[in-house]
Formats: structure tokens, sequence, C-alpha cells
């Protein structure tokens, strides 16, 4: 059987996905899609001889539709992610899951109200095989129980007037909240927030690098850097730090070069390349996943502690160098999701 998807948001990632979907991938075919630009719909829905639909919720009520993928903007996730549990559809949704965590809460409900897994978020990370070899060293005990973790999130760049304020926390820490979490199988109990010397590359509204510091329920504190106009390249550095030894998350393979009396590595400048691997993995369990009727990537809970957490590390950034430490709380996690 082949799962019929209706993409909604035809952009960077969901052109990413469409792609994989028909080139690399098996099981699925994109059907259906929209994007409220239209010309860009127009030529990727000619490349797949794909239907274009006028709305998302067009999309999502389409009989010949089994599975939606969402890869619009942020805010828009959670009106789309709510009718496809309404239409009772699979829906593979991009992170953010919601921009609030009460939008996520509100997934949450309509989710156990349907009685049936439906939602998964896109943290792909959990699919990386760096971050997979350096979960094994942790899980095998190999530096002990994890103490310290540094990490850094660094971006070249960002859209000049389309990333501002909170997002250094809301779209690109969002990756480490999770995965952190996955890694030291634990929670989050509270955040702080420092800054440091704003780089000049920095738009006004942007507080660029950013220092969140997270405590976990075992006690584990994370320091994680966020600087997304590092301009050197796209960078995420993971380093564990245990009771018997330290654990770094591996490099992106790249040829040792020894030319012009030096001796280097090349960078990578774009996430597309650096989790294009863990990106093809994510997309087809969940293509295999859904057509068995299943959910086991990272569920719409996963998508709401993430908010939670966010929420709290965004309230430590407004409050940052005062010394406030802000609580992160969640309710216990309900049955439906363990
Ligand atoms: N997992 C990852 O590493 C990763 C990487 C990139 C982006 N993302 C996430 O994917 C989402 C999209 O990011 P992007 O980089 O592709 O952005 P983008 O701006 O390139 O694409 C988003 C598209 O959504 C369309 N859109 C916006 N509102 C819409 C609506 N109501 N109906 C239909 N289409 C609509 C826009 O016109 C645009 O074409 C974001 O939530 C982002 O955080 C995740
Ligand atoms: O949407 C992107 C994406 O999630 C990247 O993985 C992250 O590095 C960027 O900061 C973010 O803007």
């Amino acid at each position: 059987m082949t799962l019929r998807v209706g993409v909604i948001g035809t952009g960077a990632i969901g052109q990413e996905h469409i792609h994989r979907i028909t080139n690399k991938l098996t099981g699925a075919k994109v059907v259906a899609v929209i994007d409220v630009n239209k010309e860009q719909v127009q030529a990727v829905a000619e490349k797949i001889d794909a239907k274009i639909y006028e709305t998302g919720h067009d999309v999502i009520k389409a009989e010949d539709v089994d599975a939606i993928i969402v890869t619009s903007w942020g805010p828009t996730h959670e009106e789309f992610v709510l009718a496809s549990i309404a239409a009772g559809k699979p829906v593979f949704c991009e992170k953010p899951l919601a921009v609030t965590a009460e939008g996520c809460k509100r997934i949450v409900d309509a989710e156990i109200a349907h009685g049936k897994k439906l939602v998964q978020v896109g943290f792909m990370r959990r699919y990386d095989e760096s971050y997979r070899l350096l979960k094994e060293t942790i899980d095998n005990q190999r530096i002990g129980e994890p103490l310290i973790v540094h990490c850094a999130h660094r971006n070249p760049s960002v859209p000049q007037g389309l990333y501002y304020g909170a997002m250094p926390i809301v779209d690109t820490f969002i990756h480490e909240i999770d995965v952190l979490r996955w890694l030291l199988n634990d929670d989050y109990v509270s955040v702080q927030a420092i800054s440091p010397r704003k780089t000049r590359d920095a738009a006004e509204d942007l507080q660029d690098p950013l220092m969140v510091l997270l405590e976990t329920k075992k006690g584990i504190r994370i320091n994680g850097e966020i600087f997304v106009n590092c301009r050197y390249g796209y960078d995420i550095q993971c380093q564990v730090v245990g009771e018997t030894g330290v654990a770094n998350l591996p490099e992106p393979m790249s040829v040792l070069m020894r030319s012009e009396a030096k001796l280097s590595t090349d960078i990578l400048v774009d996430w597309k390349k650096r989790f294009i691997d863990a990106f093809d993995v994510e997309i087809q369990e969940w293509i295999n996943d859904t057509l068995k009727g299943e959910v086991n990537g990272p569920s719409a809970w996963d998508g709401y502690f993430a908010a939670v957490t966010a929420d709290a590390c965004v309230e430590a950034m407004e409050a940052m160098n005062s010394g406030k430490i802000v609580p992160i709380s969640m309710p216990e996690c309900p049955k439906f999701y363990l």
C-alpha cells in the first residue's frame, strides 16, 4: 500500500521532505500540496504531479489524502494539527508543535479525546547517527553518570526581519531542549539565562549569542550556547562530562586535508546537510509506522514538554542577568503517552 500524503507549506523544509518522499524513500507519495505562496506551490506541484488545494484545511479534508505533513510557519501548526486530529488523520508536524505550551496542551487534550495517537513531532536529532552513538555511550555507562553538559547551537546567519525576539529559544534551542532530555533520560527542573556581549551582526531585537543554564531532576547542569550569527558555519556541539570520562558528539564526516601549510577540515554551513540522513530515517520510519497505524516517534507529549521548557527559557531570557531562576514543572505523563 502507498501512503497518500498531503503537505501544508512548501517552503524550505516542505520541499526537502517532498523531495525525499518522491526520490529517496519508499511507501509514500505526495498527492496534495498547499502554500499561501501560490507561485511556489505551483512550481512544486508540477514537479511531482500533485494536486494544489486552496487551504490547509482542504488538504486535510481531501478524501484521497491519508496522512498530513505540516511544514508551514510555526504559528500555523496548532490549527492544522488540531484539524488533522478532528479528521482522524495521522499528522507529522515540524517543530514547534505549537508556539506556546497552551497550544501544545490543546493538541495533547484533543489527541487523548480522540483515543488514538496520530501526532508525531519533527525532532529529527533523535534519528541522527551521531546523537544515537552519544546516547549509547551514556546508556552503557562508559563515562559513569553524566554530571555536566556543554552544548552549542550555532547558525552562520538567520533571515533578517523573520528571526527575532524569542526565536533563539522557540525556533533554535528547542532542538537541544528535546534531544538532551532524550539523551540523558531526565527532565528539567529550572532554567536561568545570561547574555554575553552581543555580536555586531545581531539585529537590534535579538540577543545573540545567548546562554541558558538548565538543571535536571538528577542534578545535571547544562550550559547551552545559542549563537545564530556565528558566520563561520552550521555547528552543533555537545559534550557530556561524566563521573569517569567525557563524551563528545561526533563531528560530521569530513576529509582531513594537508594543503598549503595547513591541516584542515571543512565545516558545514547548512542544517539541511548536517541532518540529511537523520531526516531520511525520521520520515521513512514515520511512513512505515503510519502504514501500520502506529506512532512511535516523538509524540505530542514530547512537543508539549519541549514547549513548557521553552516557555520557561523565554521567561528566563526576558529576565536575563538578573539571577532569576525559573522553575520548570510538568504534570505526570498521561498513560496514553507511556
Ligand atoms: N527540523 C528542523 O531542523 C527544521 C528545519 C527547518 C525548518 N523547520 C521548521 O519547519 C517550519 C517551516 O520552516 P521553513 O524553514 O521551511 O520555512 P519557510 O518560510 O521556508 O517555509 C514555510 C512555508 O509555509 C508557508 N505558509 C505559511 N503559512 C501558511 C499557511 N497558513 N498555509 C499554507 N502555507 C503557509 C509559507 O508561505 C512558506 O512557503 C518551521 O516551523 C521551522 O521551525 C524545522
Ligand atoms: O528552523 C531552523 C532549523 O530548526 C535548524 O535546525 C536550526 O538550526 C535553526 O536555528 C532554525 O531556525
